[in-house]
């Protein structure tokens, strides 16, 4: 209780930055959807149609009564009464050894009936013992599920159409061109999870910053619109992308960064479901045990890396983005924590936010909860339409899995070229027998299966999906234009803003300034000084030549000191910088008042102390007016090389 009685107390301390002025859009937007234009968009605009997947649910059980939200549950109740039952019996039989072989099949079976790629997506959900989708439980961490409380936003519908990329890489006696993406074209509505699937290197990540408006040099080949509307700074608050390698300052606390950018609400009751939102990402997150714990980096050993990235994932969630993306967020993480993210980007996803998503090796569970996907191979695109559709596909086109396996396992061995378990079309079969087409085993190679499955998804779907892609959105015109306007929505006034980052400021710094190891130094460096200028006399001309010695030492030793405290922070300072001003979350002006005047007594604090020790030892005038001007200009040395460096 006490504990989330903290959590409410810390959530305030940093709400605020990024809550955009336009609720009443939204209630707008909310009413818009619901008219009956809105609800054409599904077959006419979109490719694959708007419905949310709890309607979209809603409309399975009513059409399968083996799926039948009541049935369901009460067939998972009767399931899971009778798995414990049976788990009490095992336990029982512990000390016989015989529980240990059953075990063991029984997981043998459990990953028979969920990676099996030969029946259809549905008919494994049906089969499965316990439903991921229906179980309100989460049996392996043995929680209660909890859901994300997620607000309905502005919807963007996202549609990317031949994204081509290229960067010129520049050697020493000459230039190539690189191309990283090749024609990439797919669309992504409100309400669904588009996931890129793709081997290392296939282009997952950049497409994912084109697709966030984060690379636009060099300029992309294509069109990607929102709403039916190019890129504009209004989208930059909307958005919220989780990029690897952008990490939360080192020096805060795992729950202020969660908090750090939750919105700021205008009334109480939006404050405490805020509040509410902040701990259950919290929870859901499982960082109960490290809301303490400093995030830590390369010289501060803080929460571990999996949680430094539930961290980082927390934050982009958080405030309620329209567009949300995610490189690799289940990447590092064991499978029950990467599945409860997953569950957390369709709850996200569920009030309307779209959400796209790099992933590396899903695992079927978690694949089968994506509604998309991209699957990339070397910067082609190899298939993009429904995931459970995927397999579909490439039965079609002649490529069936041979054994059992998890379709994702699958999916990225034909896009590395690999058809090891898999049948040959008889078009790649034609291939073998020409050396350069053909491997050792006699199958064909790598390089011929990625232009076989390029061609046949241009030849077969690519046409049908660029047709739809050119259907317009039937949304409100005003909605479209709402994304184009060149209007800057800040959520919190200039003084909130700076405000915050004030806090912040002082929060992260005073662990640079107050650690032992610079103490130490400090006081060190102000002895030794102290001792041999010890009580030197003004009368005497020579000792008066020492202390003019002195005082030069003194003003360039505070000179240089900050700036090696300053050059380690400031990598990581920048990244963050980029990343929450790339979101709009705070004006820069804001951002460099906040940072100067919170640096401002950190900076002074050791100086101060420093010139206490040396001044009285070394025996310098003893009066006020001396000491005074002697700090000041210790103070501006100090604070002259620091702004230097800003
Ligand atoms: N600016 C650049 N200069 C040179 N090469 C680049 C640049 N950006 C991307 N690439 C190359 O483009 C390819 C795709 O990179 P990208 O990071 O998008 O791959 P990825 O699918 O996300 O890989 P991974 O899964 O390993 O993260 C890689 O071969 C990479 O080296």
């Amino acid at each position: 209780m006490a504990t989330h009685q903290k959590i409410m107390e810390k959530t305030n301390s940093f709400s605020g930055l990024l809550r955009t002025k336009s609720d009443q859009l939204v209630e707008a937007v909310m009413a818009a959807m619901k008219s009956p234009a809105a609800g054409e968009v599904a077959e006419a605009g979109g490719s694959v149609g708007t419905l949310s997947r709890k309607s979209s649910k809603s409309l399975l059980a009513a059409a399968s009564p083996g799926r039948g939200a009541t049935s369901g549950s009460s067939k998972n109740t009767h399931i899971r009464k009778s798995r414990s039952a049976q788990m009490r019996v095992e336990l029982d039989e512990v000390s016989s050894g015989a529980a240990l072989s059953r075990a063991s099949s029984a997981s043998l079976g459990f990953s028979y009936s969920f990676t099996g790629f030969t029946m259809p997506p549905d008919a494994i959900a049906d089969s499965q013992l316990f439903s991921d989708d229906d179980n309100p439980e989460d049996l392996e961490a043995g929680t209660q599920k909890k859901t994300i409380q997620a607000e309905p936003t502005f919807p963007i519908y996202l549609k990317f159409t031949e994204v081509t990329y290229k960067v010129i890489l520049k050697g020493v006696t000459s230039t190539v061109e690189k191309d990283i993406l090749n024609e990439i074209s797919g669309s992504v509505n409100p309400g669904e999870v588009l996931a890129l699937m793709g081997p290392s290197g296939s282009g997952k990540t950049t497409l994912l910053s084109l697709l966030g408006g984060r690379l636009r040099e060099p300029k992309p080949g294509g069109s990607i619109t929102y709403n039916d509307q190019p890129y504009s700074k209004f989208l930059k608050s909307r958005i919220r992308d989780s990029r690897r390698r952008a990490l939360p300052s080192p020096y805060s606390e795992g729950n202020v960064n969660i908090c750090g950018s939750s919105t700021t609400s205008k009334t109480l009751t939006k404050k405490e479901k805020e509040k509410k939102r902040a701990i259950d990402v919290i929870c859901e997150l499982g960082l109960e045990r490290c809301q303490e714990t400093m995030i830590g980096g390369s010289f501060v050993r803080g929460v571990s890396g999996g949680e430094r990235k539930r961290v980082c994932i927390g934050n982009e969630i958080i405030i309620n983005p329209s567009l949300l993306f995610l490189d690799e967020p289940t990447s590092g993480l064991d499978s029950t924590t990467a599945l409860r993210i997953v569950e957390i980007l369709q709850d996200i996803a569920e009030a309307g936010k779209t959400v796209v998503t790099t992933i590396h090796q899903p695992s079927s569970r978690l694949f089968h909860k994506f509604d998309k996907l991209i699957l990339l191979g070397k910067g082609r695109l190899l298939y993009f339409g429904k995931a459970s559709e995927a397999r579909v596909y490439f039965s079609s086109i002649g490529c069936s899995p041979l054994i059992s396996m998890n379709p994702a396992e699958f999916l990225l061995d034909l896009a590395n070229g690999n058809i090891n378990d898999v049948s040959v079309p008889s078009e790649l079969e034609d291939k073998v027998g020409h050396s350069e087409t053909e491997t050792r085993s006699g199958k064909p190679s790598p390089a011929a299966v990625h232009e076989y499955l390029v061609e046949a998804y241009e030849t077969r779907v690519a046409d049908n999906e660029k047709k739809k892609l050119m259907v317009p959105i039937q949304i409100d015109e005003e909605l479209k234009s709402k994304v184009y306007t060149s209007k800057r929505e800040w959520g919190a006034s200039w003084r909130e803003q700076f405000s915050i980052l004030f806090w912040r400021g002082l929060k992260e710094r005073r662990h640079d300034y107050f650690s032992w190891l610079r103490i130490t130094q400090v006081l060190t460096t102000a002895v030794i000084l102290g001792l041999l200028w010890w009580q030197s006399d003004t009368n005497i001309p020579r000792d008066l030549q020492d202390q003019a010695g002195l005082l030069f030492f003194i003003a360039v030793f505070w000179g240089f000191f900050p700036v090696f405290t300053a050059i380690f922070t400031f990598p990581q300072e920048r990244a963050m910088l980029n990343k929450e001003r790339a979101a709009d979350m705070y004006r820069l002006s804001a951002y460099f008042v906040a940072r100067t005047t919170s640096d401002l007594p950190l900076d002074l604090l050791l100086p101060l102390l420093f010139l206490l020790v040396v001044y009285f030892m070394a025996g310098l005038r003893n009066s006020a007016g001396p000491f005074f001007l002697s700090m000041a200009t210790v103070s501006s040395s100090a604070l002259w090389q620091l702004r230097d460096l800003d």
